[in-house]
């Protein structure tokens, strides 16, 4: 295993251990690094005995649930969660975060914001002090398909860099999200107040949801380089 890789892996089971309780709802993120902190949360299901409902935020992350045999339910039967767990593409000073580089960033918005707590684990590249320090491939704009030209030109005139749609590695055309919407990726943007930049984005007919996150994680867990892990609360 890579030291990347491990970085995730601790991340991840030390999250789980410390985070997730019996009985608990928790909301399960996507990406690469989620992975382990199912492989953590089945291995407790089955050492520990604990009773968990996995709430999925994506399509990956539902067959995770499935795959694993771990119970899984959603917000219709639980509209309210004890923890969420997630990766990010990158983390700020602040806790403040870009993600969707997976491109689930809506559903994973929607299972975080009914958690009573959001918890990222990432790998030591995520930590950022500012956001676009790290991570250059844009803060994902999840889009209607029809409204993505007149999106990006409206962001690029009001806010200034560079938004381009995103396009699949495997399929001609854009990427589709679970949600049967594109994606939009803004590149090259200044430090901004990313509360009230989160906020205008939002009300552009069309946007569906922001990859940043502000103000809805509470704690992250980092992998380092050296094995250990860095913990970042949030600023109270
Ligand atoms: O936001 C996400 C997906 O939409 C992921 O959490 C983010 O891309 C991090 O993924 P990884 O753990 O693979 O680095």
């Amino acid at each position: 295993m890579t030291s990347l890789e491990s970085a995730k892996r601790a991340a991840a089971f030390k999250a789980v251990d410390l985070h997730v309780h019996n009985n608990n709802i928790v909301g399960i993120g996507s990406g690469s690094t989620v992975i382990y902190a199912v492989e953590r949360l089945s291995e407790r299901v089955k050492n520990e005995k604990i009773n968990v409902q996995c709430v999925p935020t994506s399509f990956q992350a539902r067959q995770l649930i499935v795959q694993h045999k771990l119970p899984l339910t959603d917000l219709e039967i639980h509209p309210r969660l004890d923890v969420c767990i997630d990766g990010a593409d990158e983390v700020d000073n602040s806790l403040t975060l870009i993600k969707g580089g997976g491109g689930c960033l809506l559903q994973e918005k929607i299972v975080a914001s009914c958690a009573k707590e959001l918890i990222i684990i990432a790998d030591f590249t995520k930590n950022s002090h500012k956001l676009g320090e790290q991570y250059k491939k844009g803060i994902p704009i999840e889009v209607v398909p029809m409204a993505y030209a007149p999106i990006k030109t409206q962001i690029e005139n009001l806010y200034g860099g560079a938004v381009e749609l995103r396009m699949a590695k495997a399929k001609a055309g854009p990427v589709v999200t679970d949600n049967g919407n594109f994606i939009l990726d803004w590149k090259n943007f200044q430090d901004y107040n990313w509360e009230e930049i989160n906020t205008k984005l939002n009300v552009i007919p069309g946007v569906v949801e922001t990859g940043l996150f502000v103000k809805m994680a509470k704690k992250a867990y980092f992998g380092l380089a050296d094995g250990s892990i860095k913990e970042q609360l949030a600023l109270a």
